[in-house]
């Protein structure tokens, strides 16, 4: 059997794209888990993130699953959620769409381009909560967990827990230490402890008004080149720490390049849209037999997207 794929990043932040909107792919969850492990190998496989899989909804345009490079499945994922909608968009020729989510259903469309010829899409995230069950071990009383510490992370780090459907901790810091957030991260991400399905843990800095730099051990993967969900949690907590001001967008700088969220607050609801790039890389072809990858092979490449990325991020570092 053959699959098509397309190997995909928003802020290099790396998927495995495989469509089924026609549902001809069967795969049980067991074997889908799988393939993340192996696909997502950076040393013998493609190498990515995650896989993504464009399916069909019955009660929105499309479908959206994502398992993580380790074969676990999260809820939702904001840089892989564009690059869907960029594939979801073409086959189904209708902009905006709605795609539903394991906890959600996400209106996504086409934008101008964030950067010249820099194919960029927006997601409105409108499944935020700061009360999640995710957050029982360490707000017991159900109360919003706003710039606190955790002692059993850390002594003198403060942290803000927030639901985008996956559990996010989001820490204000001054100076970006990789080493620390990787031991945070594996730490908040063991046994259950502290954090019943895990979580993921970020670091973010305030630049300037409008500007911040985030960064992310992801439950299920390690350190990306960015998140979507949690540059949107940091956004957030940027407004609520009064450094942004909601309604107002910003610009959120990562290891891979550059998204702008626009975090909103009406009543006691809040949402983010998450705007950004969605780069094709290259397009490939899975020879799959007796549940075994037989071979991968490159199809297309997209060098003229992989260019126009990379002079926005060379944009940035001159400025
Ligand atoms: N990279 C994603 C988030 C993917 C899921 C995450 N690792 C989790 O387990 O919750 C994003 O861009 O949001």
């Amino acid at each position: 059997m053959k699959i098509n794929f397309v190997k995909c990043h928003g802020s290099e932040n790396d998927f495995i794209l495989i469509n089924n909107l026609d549902a001809s792919l069967n795969l049980s969850d067991t074997e889908l888990a799988h393939w993340a492990k192996c696909l997502c190998n950076r040393t013998y496989s493609i190498g990515a993130d995650g896989i993504l899989l464009l399916l069909p909804s019955t009660t929105a345009d499309a479908r959206m699953r994502i398992f993580n490079a380790d074969g676990s499945e999260p809820e939702m994922c904001g840089n892989g959620i564009r690059c869907l909608a960029r594939l979801a968009i073409q086959q189904l020729k209708k902009n905006p769409i709605q795609i539903e989510t394991k906890t959600s259903r996400i209106q996504v469309s086409q934008e101008n381009d964030i950067a010249q010829n820099v194919f960029s899409f927006n997601a409105r995230l409108q499944n935020v909560s700061f009360i999640s069950d995710d957050f029982n071990l360490i707000s017991p009383n159900k109360q919003p967990f706003i710039n606190k510490p955790i002692s059993l992370l850390s002594s003198d780090l403060r942290f803000t827990a927030v639901s985008f459907g996956n559990p996010h901790i989001v820490s204000l810091v001054n100076h970006i230490d990789k080493n620390l957030l990787e031991q945070l991260g594996k730490m908040a991400n063991i046994n259950g402890t502290i954090f019943p399905n895990g979580a993921n843990v970020s670091f973010f800095r305030f630049i300037s008004p409008q500007s911040i730099y985030v960064i992310t051990y992801e439950r299920g993967v390690g350190i990306t080149y960015a998140c979507g969900t949690a540059m949107s949690a940091a956004s957030l907590l940027s407004c609520i720490l009064n450094l942004n001001q909601f309604g107002t967008w910003i610009h959120v700088f990562n290891e891979g390049g550059m998204v702008k969220c626009l975090p909103n607050q009406s009543n006691e609801s809040y949402s983010v849209d998450l705007l950004g790039n969605a780069t094709f890389v290259y397009e490939g072809t899975l020879d799959y037999a007796n549940g075994v990858v037989k071979e991968i092979s490159k199809t297309k490449e997209f060098y003229d997207e992989i260019a126009a990325y990379e002079r926005m991020k060379k944009s940035f570092r001159e400025s």
